[in-house]
């Protein structure tokens, strides 16, 4: 199988780098517990300081393992530690959400950092938080039910029936961006999104938890041909983080689909513009930089509520159950993590030539090009393989076709490599300084080779002969002549 696939990375070098990883978080795990009982301090002080440093350490290493855990959670060849993954994500995740967002407030920026920046009980609650939260998700539910905008249909399911979706998620997108001026006219300071980035994660995380919990148990109650292929293993832990149901609904409001793109998705741009302005507070006016991660984020978003259809189509809608993984993902990762880069500048600013810009501007723009292009070809061709613009096919068992023409001609994911080429002019604008405005695109890469992996996976399953044909056909993965 594997004599298809070209390039100098292959599936053999990740495995041996997976297994490089856990050699060596298993040796850093017991050094920094070993440093921590052997520490000599004179002053009580400055024990507990070590101490916490050498636990938060311990908690770095563990984000590594997590992360190598969920590269490994879905491979069969590697199942032993498939549960161990699903058991660790839930906890050590959240961690990183917050650790990072202690990072980019703190002076140092850096992820190494020793001690690292430890935030007082003080700095991680705030009563404002769980109201600016829940009404929020409650402002975007309210929108989603206005019948604006066309209903859509999903792919056929199992029993051979399609979901209705409403398609107004841009709408929702427009209407937030009028009630934030309404704010800003108002004099609200926006800028307070800075001091209150930490509560509004931890709150995030709670409902993250409160929300899978009862999307497991209600998943209970569900006809089984509504459940997820993969999320029914029987095992509760590997099961609560997959999710056992592939499309859980409140009579038409489905959760799943409202969740990828709304609360989470507008909140992260929310988040970027409260950054912008805190930049506006401390300095009089918006950097050069801070204006570049603001509109290519924007651009990424308004982008996928503008093509929300194709949303549709998508690993998540299609195969995925809606648990932890994906909860988490949509409500809290999103939000914090991938506007780390406006954080980071609030308190680190950057000088920007506008060669650079222009340099950093061209490559999202090749990147968007790429990303888009390749997404409404795929979409168009799934909703009809007879369209013209569609050249080349490669015909399969099941009666659907692959497409081999367009950007689906060169590599099997052109979709990953314009997201890619993105992610790195998200980073870019906030110089070479610092590793964590990098922390993005360096996790992107390692989701987006797992999830070709699980997706190549599914179509040699679902497709047999014809996609060795279309991987002998168009050879590279992701990157050509690479990977
Ligand atoms: N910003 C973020 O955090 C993330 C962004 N993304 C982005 O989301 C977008 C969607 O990604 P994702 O859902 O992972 O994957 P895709 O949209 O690429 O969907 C993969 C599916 O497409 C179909 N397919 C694959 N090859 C072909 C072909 N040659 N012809 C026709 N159909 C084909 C197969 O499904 P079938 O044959 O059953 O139709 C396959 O399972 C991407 O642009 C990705 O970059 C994804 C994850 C995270
Ligand atoms: C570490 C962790 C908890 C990972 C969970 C993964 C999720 C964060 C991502 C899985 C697929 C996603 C997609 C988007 C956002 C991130 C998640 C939810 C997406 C909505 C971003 C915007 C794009 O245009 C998109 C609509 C194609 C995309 C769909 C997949």
């Amino acid at each position: 199988m594997l004599k298809y696939t070209r390039g100098f990375i292959t599936p053999t070098l990740i495995d041996h780098f997976i297994v490089f990883l856990l050699n060596n978080y298993f040796r850093c795990f017991s050094f920094s517990w070993l440093q921590c009982v052997t520490l000599r301090c004179s002053a009580l002080d400055d024990l507990s300081g070590q101490t916490c440093s050498a636990l938060m350490f311990s908690l770095l290493c563990f984000f590594f393992i997590s992360l190598v855990l969920a590269v490994t959670a879905l491979n069969p060849t590697l199942i032993f530690i498939r549960l161990p993954g699903a058991v660790c994500i839930p906890i050590f995740l959240p961690l990183t959400v917050l650790f990072l967002i202690c990072v980019s407030q703190s002076p140092e920026a850096s992820v190494l950092q020793w001690p690292p920046p430890l935030p007082s009980t003080g700095q991680l609650w705030e009563p404002l938080a769980p109201v600016l939260l829940l009404g929020w998700i409650a402002l975007h539910a309210l929108l989603y039910m206005v019948p604006l905008g066309k209903v859509s249909e999903g792919l056929v399911l199992r029993d051979g029936t399609r979901l209705k979706y409403p398609i107004n998620g841009f709408h929702g997108l427009c209407i937030s961006g009028v009630v934030l001026m309404l704010l800003l006219g108002l004099g609200a300071p926006l800028g307070y999104l800075f001091e209150l980035l930490l509560p509004l994660a931890v709150c995030a995380i709670a409902v993250s938890f409160l929300f899978s919990i009862y999307l497991y148990i209600r998943s209970f109650w569900a006809p089984s041909h509504t459940l997820a292929l993969g999320g029914n293993t029987g095992n509760p832990l590997y099961d609560f983080f997959i999710g056992r149901e592939l499309n859980p609904r409140i009579g038409n409001f489905d959760l799943k689909y409202f969740c990828e793109l709304r609360p989470g998705l507008i909140g992260w741009v929310l988040i970027n513009f409260g950054m912008l302005m805190k930049e506006v507070e401390l300095r009089g006016s918006p950097s050069l930089a801070m204006i570049l991660v603001n509109g290519f984020q924007l651009l990424y978003v308004a982008d996928a509520l503008w093509n929300e259809e194709a949303v549709l189509t998508t690993m998540d809608i299609v195969h995925d159950g809606f648990g932890f993984m994906l909860v988490f993902g949509d409500l809290a990762w999103v939000p914090f993590t991938y506007g780390l880069q406006a954080a980071f500048l609030v308190m680190h600013p950057q000088a920007l030539s506008s060669l650079g810009a222009s340099t950093i501007v061209v490559l999202n723009g090749i990147g968007y090009y790429i990303f888009r292009k390749s997404n409404s070809q795929k979409n168009q061709f799934r909703r009809d393989p007879t369209h013209p613009s569609v050249a080349k096919t490669i015909a399969t068992a099941t009666g659907k076709r692959l497409l081999v023409s367009g950007w689906w001609g060169l590599v099997r994911h052109p979709n990953y490599l314009g997201d890619l080429l993105m992610a790195l002019a998200w980073s870019l604008p906030c110089g070479f300084s610092h590793l964590l405005p990098y922390f993005y695109v360096i996790y992107f890469t390692v989701l987006l080779i797992h999830r070709e992996a699980r997706d190549e996976r599914q179509c040699r399953a679902k497709y047999g002969l014809a996609w060795d044909t279309y991987c002998r056909r168009v050879p590279y993965r992701i990157f050509p002549y690479i990977y």
